[in-house]
């Protein structure tokens, strides 16, 4: 049989890669040539950088008065789609964004204030008893069990050793529970509901000051596609920083700093 060479075998096999994204328009052109922008934001890997454990992102004066003036210059439309908790994003972000989707969209918090938080708090309480129990030995190693109320997020970035005991873990919890299993950055989290962030950004755009304009989300995890797809849908685009997968999203970016560029750009293009 003839023997078909490897590196070409290579070249038809292998998807797009996805280090191919391109970068997103110049904030200038955006603004000129495409009306009004709304933009929505992940919090970890992107307005932040991802660190050791989740309590040591803190508050950073830059980043607070960069979402002013984004804020300021899009006339209220900024959101930030989180799969924290809506008070760890406040901590962070020092109050500074009001409409916010915390836990993946299980938390809402609206433009004009209201929030509306919907998921099994019973249920995710047992679970997180459950895991305390059953990884009480991984924890020792280093595993952490964040608690977020409607949810909870196991991280073993600091135990990567024992990620096979917590797939295993919450994999068996959340089956017990019925809680919706969520794979993330050195994460397993299980939600008390079934939405996402796709969703979340949804449901923003069809209320002032988001209503009519074109989505912009920008966001680092898989969590994130599910938002990508619905800003697309809604005439907008996704942007994926550090690209590792083939995206829903249009554009990518390299790192948090090239996001930090980027926003500035937009920010004084917007003004
Ligand atoms: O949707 P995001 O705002 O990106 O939130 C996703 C998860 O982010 C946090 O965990 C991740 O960031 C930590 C700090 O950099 C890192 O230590 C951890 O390994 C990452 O998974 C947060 O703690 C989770 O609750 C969020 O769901």
């Amino acid at each position: 049989m003839r023997k078909i060479r490897p590196d070409l075998m290579t070249a038809v096999i292998a998807p797009t890669d996805p280090r191919d994204l391109a970068p997103p328009p110049a904030p200038a052109s955006l603004i000129r040539n495409r009306g009004p922008l709304a933009l929505f934001l992940d919090l970890d890997g992107v307005l932040a950088p991802i660190e050791s454990r989740p309590e040591d992102v803190v508050p950073d004066p830059r980043r607070s008065r960069l979402l002013d003036a984004l804020i300021a210059a899009l006339d209220g439309r900024v959101a930030v789609l989180s799969g924290r908790a809506l008070a760890d994003v406040d901590r962070i972000l020092e109050g500074r964004v009001v409409p916010v989707a915390g836990v993946h969209g299980l938390e809402r918090r609206a433009a004009d204030g209201q929030v509306e938080s919907r998921g099994a708090e019973a249920d995710v309480a047992l679970a997180v008893e459950g895991l305390t129990q059953t990884l009480s030995a991984q924890i020792a190693d280093g595993v952490e069990i964040e608690n977020k109320g409607v949810g909870v997020a196991v991280h073993y970035r600091n135990a990567p050793d024992r990620a096979a005991d917590v797939r295993h873990a919450t994999t068996t919890l959340a089956r017990d529970h019925g809680l919706h299993l969520q794979p993330g950055h050195m994460v397993v989290e299980l939600k008390g509901g079934d939405t996402d962030k796709g969703r979340a950004l949804a449901a923003f755009l069809a209320e002032p000051p988001f209503a009519g304009a074109r989505p912009v989300m920008i966001g680092d995890d898989r969590t994130d596609e599910a938002a990508f797809r619905a800003a697309e849908a809604a005439g907008g685009f996704g942007i994926l920083v550090d690209p590792r997968w083939v995206s829903a999203a249009r554009y990518g970016l390299a790192d948090t700093r090239a996001v930090s560029d980027w926003l500035t750009q937009l920010a004084e293009a917007a003004q």
